[in-house]
């Protein structure tokens, strides 16, 4: 962790009763990083997560983002503050189309130079901004599907666009490529590389041959503690991480 890191959470501690699920966690990511964190059912990626958007409060430690400290923000405060994630489940509008998820979405972080623009203008600033998240995510040919239907690859990706619409600094994905087939994988996993140019990013992930070509830096959680921290090769050849985990059945 350096000074200049774009975020840092630095102790952080959830228990649950007598249960430790986060140990005095200490992470960063850098600006334009791939941070992978991965560990076993149950090490407490899920509860870091909710610690680090805000939907559990902290026992301990702290979080910042490009200097702003995030301990004690709402969630959606965290989100003005740059911080955007995407569900385990999705978080689209079934019953709408793609197009008016999306310009919700753009509407909702629209922000206040809004209020300066007229109606028609506004209008229009929005649908150029719903139209180039549809780009992003290789859903510019299906703006007017019914978001509930269109096949699960195709809403994770709406999912993605409208964590995105929040222009993050660091993006949250959890378990983006869970429920998905290997031809799926591999659009999200070519989507995620693609966003590194936009947002740092933090990869909750099962999936290893996504991880490993993905990640700048993994850190493995087990039991609610940073077990290791490192490059690619660093973790492929860490022998604890191999026993309690790479060497072990890595499926949920
Ligand atoms: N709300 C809760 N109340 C009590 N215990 C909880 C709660 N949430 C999680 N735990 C426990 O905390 C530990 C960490 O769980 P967590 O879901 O964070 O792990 P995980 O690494 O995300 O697992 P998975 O890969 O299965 O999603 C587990 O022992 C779990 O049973």
């Amino acid at each position: 962790m350096s000074a200049a890191s774009l975020f840092q959470a630095r102790g952080l501690v959830k228990r649950f009763g007598g249960l430790l699920a986060t140990d005095h966690v200490d992470l960063a990511v850098e600006k334009g990083e791939i941070h992978a964190l991965i560990g076993p059912n149950g090490a407490g990626k899920s509860t870091l997560v909710n610690l680090i958007s805000g939907l559990l409060p902290l026992d301990g430690g702290s979080l910042s983002l490009d200097g702003v400290e995030l301990t004690g923000l709402a969630p959606h405060q965290r989100v003005r503050a740059g911080l955007s994630r995407c569900f385990q489940v999705t978080s689209v509008f079934g019953h709408d189309t793609v197009l008016d998820n999306l310009l919700l979405a753009a509407q909702a972080h629209a922000g206040s130079s809004f209020r300066f623009l007229s109606r028609r203008s506004a209008e229009k600033e929005l649908m150029d901004t719903a139209l180039a998240l549809a780009e992003t995510v290789d859903l510019a040919g299906a703006l007017h599907r019914i978001a509930g239907t269109l096949p699960h690859g195709a809403q994770r990706k709406l999912d993605v666009a409208l964590a995105l619409a929040a222009r993050p600094r660091l993006l949250l994905l959890d378990e983006p490529m869970a429920g998905m087939g290997p031809e799926d994988s591999l659009q999200m996993v070519a989507l995620i590389e693609k966003l590194r140019a936009q947002t740092a990013i933090l990869l909750i992930e099962h999936d290893m041959d996504a991880v490993f070509q993905l990640a700048d830096r993994v850190s493995v959680l087990d039991y609610g503690r940073v077990l290791a921290s490192g490059d690619v090769d660093y973790i492929k050849g860490h022998p604890e991480v191999q026993a309690v985990y790479l060497g072990t059945d890595t499926e949920t």
